[in-house]
């Protein structure tokens, strides 16, 4: 089929800038490694929508006529090159397009917010470029066009491979599309596709759910996220369980078909890197990572979050960044000051800390030696961890497992690992009082003096 002019105008400018991108890689400069706190991770908000799901409370819109997609292209432009100049990044890892749902997004836009951070810091050739994609009837040129645009990665929101659990969901695909999108998505990327699949869903059973995740292994090959079900106050599932309309999931039954599919999971070969995902082949998510070993990222957009130590100021805290959620506003505040971050929170070293045992434990790898040390270089883990009795019941129940390599769960363990983060954080916070004396707290930035500074 032959394209339209202007589609096929746009098909080439987006291959341009994807080329250029490329070639802004090849200039022969082999870039020297940067320092952690001029290295990060981007998350790039899409924040639209074309229909509410049923349990989605995430930052998303619909758009009535469609969004201002040339304002907020170039808005999101503008803040990821102020967000580089205010961190001080030089070096771009990884980059995630999530939502919303940025595959309804134009690839020009991934495109040009591609080209705004090679042209601001290096992103080399080969780093992982992430793109949240909701299956659809005809997936084809749509995903071709986001390859082209430098997406090198797809994230597909299958969420079930039943009908009746999607009209439940409140879905806009059938299981038929997401088939059709992940057959698509692995002709086009083959090796780096993963998909999302929801458990627990109301009067959802063990059985037919796990027969779903063993068709999908037929269909997937490299990596998988399995979500249970968070029934979000606000949301329609929400009230329609609150009255009694459906079942309330049963988390009992939800912890059992988690474990049955991790194993499913691993007899099929896939290692469980993290709570939620699993991954064959060596096919990890390296931007998913940046976020479990507390590394710097940065994030631009509605509503996200960021963490990063701005520069040029000596000793400076690591930031929690929090963008503003709603995106007029946040499109009027990045027209004016360049950036629409609504809050700056500097870290305390016991919250970074606390981050680092939170996030790092939900990792298979945990936190390593090496790893805290980069954080805590005067008390090892073995001092934070080693001399509590709770800490040593749960090693003793081969729930956690303390050596040479670092403090880790076991594989019982991580299924479980919210219930071991309360001793865990609790013991980490009863030996920095003793400490320091003065427990470190949240202070935020206000955000007239953060505009006003521009920083
Ligand atoms: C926010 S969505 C964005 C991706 C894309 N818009 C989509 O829906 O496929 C990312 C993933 O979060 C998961 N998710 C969202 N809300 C959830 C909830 N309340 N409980 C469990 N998982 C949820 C879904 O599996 C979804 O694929
Ligand atoms: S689950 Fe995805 S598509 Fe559905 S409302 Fe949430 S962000 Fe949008």
């Amino acid at each position: 089929m032959g394209l339209s002019g202007a589609r096929a105008r746009s098909w080439v400018a987006v291959t341009k800038v994807a080329q250029r991108r490329h070639l802004v890689d090849r200039t022969g400069e082999s870039p020297s490694p940067e320092p952690a706190t001029r290295r990060a991770a981007l998350y790039v908000h899409w924040p639209y929508c074309q229909k509410r799901c049923s349990y989605c409370n995430f930052n998303k819109y619909i758009a009535r006529g469609g969004p201002e997609e040339e304002a907020l292209r170039s808005c999101l432009v503008t803040e990821a090159r102020t967000l580089l100049r205010l961190s001080g990044v030089r070096r771009i890892e990884s980059v995630f397009f999530g939502g919303g749902t940025p595959s309804l997004a134009s690839p020009h836009t991934v495109a040009a917010v591609l080209e705004a951070v090679a042209q601001a810091a290096y992103l080399p050739a080969d780093s992982e470029v992430t793109l949240e994609a909701n299956p659809t009837s005809a997936p084809g040129p749509r995903l071709a066009a986001f390859g082209a645009a430098g997406v090198n990665r797809l994230s597909i929101g299958l969420q079930s491979l039943d009908d009746t659990e999607l009209q439940l969901l409140g879905r806009t695909h059938s299981a038929s599309d997401a088939l059709q999108t992940l057959a698509e998505a692995r002709r086009l990327f083959p090796g780096r596709v993963s998909v999302d699949l929801m458990l627990g869903l109301p009067a959802q059973k063990a059985g037919p759910w796990l027969r779903q995740l063993q068709e999908l292994l037929c269909h997937c090959d490299d990596h998988l996220s399995l979500y249970q079900l968070s029934l979000e106050r606000g949301t329609s599932l929400f009230t329609q369980a609150q009255q009694g309309i459906l079942p309330a999931p049963d988390p009992e039954l939800a912890a059992e078909m988690y474990q049955e599919g991790r194993t499913v999971l691993r007899e099929a070969g896939f290692r469980q890197y993290e709570v939620s995902n699993f991954a064959r082949n060596g096919a990890l998510s390296t931007h998913n990572w940046t976020y479990w070993q507390c590394g710097q990222y940065l994030g631009i957009g509605p509503g996200a979050h960021g963490r990063f130590v701005p520069q040029g100021v000596e000793d400076h805290p690591r930031e929690a960044r929090i963008q503003t959620l709603e995106p007029d506003h946040w499109m009027k505040e990045v027209k004016l000051f360049g950036h629409g971050t609504r809050k700056r929170v500097p870290l305390s070293k016991l919250e970074l800390l606390e981050e680092c045992v939170a996030l790092g434990l939900r990792t298979d790898v945990g936190i390593t030696h090496q790893h805290w040390q980069q954080f805590e270089p005067q008390l090892t883990l073995w001092d934070v961890f080693g001399a509590s009795t709770e800490v040593k019941d749960l090693l003793e129940q081969g729930l956690l497992l303390l050596d040479h390599r670092g403090l880790r769960c076991s594989w019982e363990g991580l299924a479980v690992l919210d219930s071991l983060l309360l001793t865990l954080l609790l013991r980490l916070q009863e030996v920095w009082q003793q400490r320091t004396p003065v427990p470190g707290g949240w202070s935020a930035v206000p955000v007239s003096q953060d505009k006003a500074r521009q920083t």
